[in-house]
């Protein structure tokens, strides 16, 4: 299809939706509200394993919450992960490439049952990829701090990221969510890749921080957002699994940084505790408030809001009436 064609896709649901498309919650968090546990190190991954129906079941409720865009539940999915529990690589592959299909299968079928259905207010979602970062893959929470090490560079990033890039294309999603990035050496290494596998579906990259200035790292965003301006197989830019309170201010940061459509998908404002691997709700602000927060978001000019860690269909429910509903102040 080609890159443009397919950012236009996506800019067409974006359009669809009224200007901000929505995307869907915690995945994870809606797994472990049906029971599952996920206190391991494939984390929600071993859903795949465990619980495929599920997997699809948590997909379909998030889309009957009205969500746009599904992230796959391939966050923590490694080859490497599969492998350390005894599975092949070839099968470990397989569990790749489902975790996509699943989404797929999950999407069309929403999708088809509301053909018959006169005057529904879906839109037909897009499937995106998440890819997480090499510290959700280290299962040390990581992904919250960026420290990866001395001995971990662009080419160890670039490996492990490059055969489970491969691999998820050839399920054939919509776009590739990489998500809670928390460094600019994994962004870079991201992009030389997208360039590489000369990836023809829109990606988009998220970062966490833990400050509300910075990313996790510590290091500025300006020079983060800089490095991604310069790739056109980067669609979208913004923050995930990040406190909410932090949201607004970055937005109107990163406007300024980059013309690339903002993406916001903060958690809930709990913190992780990577031992017990639970989140602690220091500071939630429930979801009477995180409705009230994206509208501020989509008024301040993201253009895909959802929900991470702690979020639920619950959640997305209320977003996505608020945002299709109620009009954009314009000033
Ligand atoms: C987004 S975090 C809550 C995912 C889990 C983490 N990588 C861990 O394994 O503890
Ligand atoms: N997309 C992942 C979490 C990213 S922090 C999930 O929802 O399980
Ligand atoms: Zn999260």
């Amino acid at each position: 299809m080609g890159i443009k064609k397919a950012k236009a896709l996506l800019n067409e649901l974006i359009e669809k939706a009224g200007g901000c498309a929505v995307m869907d919650g915690g995945f994870a968090t809606q797994l472990e509200k049906h029971g599952a546990c996920i206190n391991d190190p494939l984390w929600s991954a071993l859903c795949l394993i465990e619980d495929p129906h599920l997997v699809k079941m948590v997909h379909l409720e998030y889309l009957e919450a009205g969500a746009d865009i599904l992230v796959s539940s391939s966050y923590q999915a490694t080859l490497p992960g599969f492998v350390s529990r005894g599975f092949s690589m070839e099968e470990a592959e397989a569990f790749l490439r489902k975790s996509v299909k699943l989404a797929i299968d999950a999407r069309d079928k929403f999708w088809d049952a509301n053909q018959g259905i006169e005057g529904h207010n879906y839109n037909r979602a897009l499937v995106a990829a998440s890819i997480g970062s090499y510290g959700a893959y280290l299962a040390d929470g990581s992904e919250y701090s960026g420290s990866y090490g001395p001995g971990v560079t662009i080419d160890t990033l670039k490996d492990f990221h490059r055969r489970r890039l491969q691999v998820i294309l050839e399920a054939g999603p919509d776009l590739l969510a990489f998500e809670t990035i928390p460094n600019k050496q994994e962004a870079q290494a991201i992009v030389e890749l997208l360039e590489d596998e000369n990836v023809q579906i829109p990606s988009w990259i998220c970062f966490s921080t833990a400050d509300g200035e910075h990313a996790s790292s510590g290091e500025s965003f300006e020079e983060c957002i800089q490095l991604l301006n310069k790739s056109d197989k980067v669609a979208a830019v913004g923050i995930n699994c990040s406190p909410p309170q932090f949201i607004l201010t970055l937005i109107e940061k990163f406007s300024k940084l980059t013309d690339k459509p903002i993406t916001v998908y903060p958690n809930s404002g709990g913190t992780y505790d990577v031992t017990t691997k639970t989140w602690l709700p220091s500071k939630c602000i429930g979801d009477e408030n995180f409705e009230i927060s994206a509208v501020k978001w989509r008024d301040a000019g993201a253009k895909i809001i959802g929900g991470c860690c702690e979020t639920t269909p619950v959640t997305i429910r209320s977003l996505s009436k608020v945002l299709k509903t109620d009009p954009k102040v314009t000033s």
